[in-house]
């Protein structure tokens, strides 16, 4: 069975200056791809083009075999976006935005009642489900929007930093609830902290100026250094790497 995510080659150019360079790799059903880079190196770009709200430069990105550019619309319905940010309507309540995002997306009478319930039981927005989102703290912000992805329950989930802004234990819920929903499809996060990729990932692909530097599993990448933060470093500062060519043995494949 082919991958729910594909993209092969992707780039993006603004101007002269080169965000993401030729990206390729695929994620099958099941597995929960940590995507890492220091800031700058071209995450949430990739994301945005693999959601089709940013128009590749080259290559192309398929979501259950539908190519994002080629058939928008299809390639969308299997797929849950939590763009950075707090990506709501301010002025409405948290059930009000849900019930339209339900309505966007197909849904009306009890079935749009019963998903826009589901989606606040699994983000335990319940309690705030009639304040407006602009009262609403930062966690909560970043909870109705991944309330509004997981809503029509698709096959691919690509959360932008979705544990941005939560504190602990709200970060353990929703490591918990991507940790339910792996086995069953197919979901990129992007993330700086380390301990999120060995809590909740089952691969990682680190990115620095665009490019891909790995591509491996979380256990892979501990083994390349004493602890995983080392790693990272390495992977992405080739200037240190440089300086000091046993920090890393035979990790580098950044280019020049
Ligand atoms: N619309 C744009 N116009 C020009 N440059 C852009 C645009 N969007 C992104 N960039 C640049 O592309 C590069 C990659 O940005 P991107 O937001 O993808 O990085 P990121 O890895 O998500 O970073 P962070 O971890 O800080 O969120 C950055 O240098 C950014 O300034």
């Amino acid at each position: 069975m082919p991958a729910l995510i594909e993209i092969e080659r992707l780039t993006k150019r603004f101007g002269a200056f080169t965000a993401v360079d030729d990206v390729s790799f695929s994620v099958a059903r099941g597995e929960v791809v940590g995507f890492l880079g220091p800031n700058g190196a071209g995450k949430s770009t990739t994301m945005k083009m693999l959601a089709g709200f940013v128009t590749p430069s080259a290559g192309t990105a398929r979501l259950c075999g539908e190519d994002v550019l080629e058939r928008p619309v299809a390639a969308k319905r299997h797929l849950g976006f939590l763009p950075e940010g707090a990506p709501t309507y301010p002025e409405m309540t948290v059930a009000g935005f849900l019930g339209f995002v339900a309505r966007v997306r197909g849904f009306g009478g009890a079935a749009l009642r019963e998903r826009v319930a589901h989606a606040m039981r699994l983000t335990t927005l319940e309690g705030v489900r009639l304040q407006p989102i602009e009262t609403l703290s930062k966690g909560f912000k970043r909870r109705v929007g991944l309330a509004q992805a997981l809503l029509h329950d698709p096959p691919v989930l690509v959360l932008d930093e979705p544990t941005d802004g939560l504190d602990p234990n709200q970060k353990r819920e929703v490591r918990a609830l991507i940790a339910a929903m792996a086995p069953e499809k197919a979901i990129v996060i992007s993330t700086h902290l380390l301990e999120e990729v060995e809590a909740v990932c089952t691969r990682a692909i680190i990115i620095a100026r665009g490019r891909v530097v790995a591509d491996e599993t979380p256990a892979q990448l501990a083994a390349r250094g004493p602890d995983l933060d080392t790693v990272f470093r390495d992977l992405t500062l080739p200037a240190a790497v440089a300086a000091d060519p046993g920090a890393a043995p035979g990790t580098v494949t950044e280019p020049a």
